[in-house]
């Protein structure tokens, strides 16, 4: 059920601005959003959850304020460099390689693989979920009209936007803070041997080498989009070429935002978004969980408990329940004892749902379940303060164990509202299904293998090799690769 009532007081913190503002969207009781998705060559790991919630959460707010939202998350599955630079291996090419299959194939799997843990997660899929490598004709379009503006320029079969000119023009940096001028005095100027004209210019098309299998004919020659390009011209093909929200990982705003800004004003005449939001970063030892840093833990093992940082397995829910708990806009660093603390925690919550269909009702209510009911708005309508709605919930269990242990009371027809405000703010809004916890399929899988390998290091131990071999071979034929190393042995499903 939605409510129209509480738009009015909705704000987030627009990075553009740095200050939080009264979200007003574009066309009356319609959002457009886009958020920039994953690029597709390894597992979700926690890092993926956390935009991917966030996101979530602010399409089911903005959902239940009665908005119709078009929710637009690409894929990146081409143009994507190593270290996000504008020279180097394809980050999919390059896992093609490695694993012998096409590129494309990676994709799929690592696009399929996406989609099973967000599924688990509850995170809503967005209305449209376009790939970079089905819109190469838009992104030579775009490419088109900013060299007809003159803010590009074409260099041995690659075009490059001039920031420079750009900056001249507009203010490059608007978004990150940063000013171009200070960049350029501290960074090394180019040797004259390169393509680029400066090496704050970023590139639009890049020429294919001829050991590069990911390439589209173009009148420069084959080539390949720049990895900026892309959400460019999908944003503006599903979305319009100004939109309400553009949301994405903080690491995301410099180069990659920045340059979308100046893609947008040049070639549709004005910035592309109105709220710029961004998530902050799910730390490990302090520094970011990345792919390319290789110091991730992937979803699938926080399930299965199979990594070896982690004290034990943990549910989806808990992981989108830990996630929750944070303020998108701080960091959040990975800890088992964080986790613990967030299962125990959901279980409350889950316990208080469950208690709340056989409290005993009474003649008169000691609780007031409209402020319980506006503290719960008011939290989402500040930037999105999860942490506070959890807080609230966490009062309202307060609240029925207190019924529940016959010290307070409550009339059937306010159980019934504080049965539909639970189910629309813990359910509805923050996501956090009873059903999806429930199914603990993959815990126990994880269980069973600390069993499996508990007994295979006694075996060991009394040195019954072929024991501890037949238990490693017989898994092994299931597709579960144990892996024997210093803290013990780790599993794996391949
Ligand atoms: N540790 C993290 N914390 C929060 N958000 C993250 C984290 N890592 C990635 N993201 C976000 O997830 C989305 C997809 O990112 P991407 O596929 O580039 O992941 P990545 O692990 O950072 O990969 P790479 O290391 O290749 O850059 C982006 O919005 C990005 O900002
Ligand atoms: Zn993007």
């Amino acid at each position: 059920m939605s409510n129209t009532k509480y738009r009015g007081i909705f704000t987030v913190y627009n990075t553009l601005t740095r200050q939080k503002e009264r979200f007003e969207p574009l066309h009356s009781g319609h959002v457009g959003m886009y958020v920039c998705g994953p690029t597709v060559y390894g597992d979700p790991h926690l890092g993926h959850a956390r935009p991917a919630i966030t996101f979530d959460v602010l399409f089911r707010y903005l959902t239940h304020l009665g908005y119709k939202v078009r929710y637009v998350r690409n894929i990146t599955d081409v143009g994507h460099l190593e270290n996000d630079a504008d020279e180097g291996e394809d980050k999919i090419a390059k896992k093609a390689r490695l694993e012998e299959l096409e590129p494309m194939e990676i994709a799929q799997y690592y696009t399929d693989r996406y989609h099973t843990f967000m599924d688990r997660l509850n995170v809503k899929r967005p209305s449209i979920e376009p790939r970079a490598s089905g819109h190469i004709i838009e992104q030579l379009q775009v490419v088109e009209e900013i060299l007809a503006k003159g803010y590009a320029y074409e260099s041995h079969g690659s075009v490059y936007f001039d920031v420079p000119k750009y900056n001249r023009d507009y203010q490059y940096g608007k978004l990150s803070g940063r000013v171009l001028d200070d960049l350029m005095s501290s960074t090394r100027d180019l040797d004259g041997q390169e393509e680029k004209r400066s090496s704050f210019d970023f590139a639009l098309w890049k020429n294919a080498s001829p050991e590069h299998i990911m390439r589209w004919p173009s009148r420069f020659g084959d080539g390949f989009p720049g990895w900026h390009l892309e959400c460019t011209a999908m944003s503006s093909k599903y979305l319009g070429t100004q939109f309400d929200i553009h949301g994405g990982g903080m690491d995301l705003m410099f180069p990659h935002h920045e340059c979308e800004i100046a893609q947008g004003t040049i070639a549709k005449g004005h910035e592309p978004a109105r709220y710029w939001m961004h998530n902050n970063m799910i730390t490990i030892n302090g520094q970011k969980m990345g792919k390319s840093l290789g110091n991730f833990i992937t979803l699938e093992e926080f399930f299965t408990g199979s990594h070896r940082l982690l004290a034990s397995a943990y549910s989806p829910m808990t992981i989108r329940f830990f996630i929750l708990q944070a303020h998108y806009r701080s960091t959040v660093d990975f800890s088992n004892e964080a986790l613990q603390a967030a299962e125990k925690g959901l279980q409350r919550l889950m316990d208080a749902r469950a208690t709340l269909d056989k409290l005993k009702t009474g003649a008169h209510t000691n609780y007031d379940i409209d402020a319980f009911e506006k503290s719960c708005y008011d939290a989402l309508s500040d930037d999105l303060n999860t942490p506070l709605v959890i807080a609230a919930l966490f009062d309202a269990t307060k609240a029925i164990n207190t019924i529940a242990a016959g010290q307070a009371s409550m009339t059937a027809d306010d159980l019934v509202r504080l049965k539909g405000l639970f189910e629309r703010f813990m359910g509805d809004v923050l996501g956090l299904s009873t059903e999806v916890a429930s199914t603990g399929g993959d815990e126990k899988l994880g269980e069973v293998m600390q069993l499996m390998l508990h007994l295979r290091s006694e075996a060991k131990a009394a040195k019954n090799f072929a024991l501890s071999d037949q238990i490693r071979d017989e898994l092994s034929k299931l597709g579960f690769v144990i892996k024997d190393g210093k803290d013990g042995a780790t599993w794996e499903l391949k």
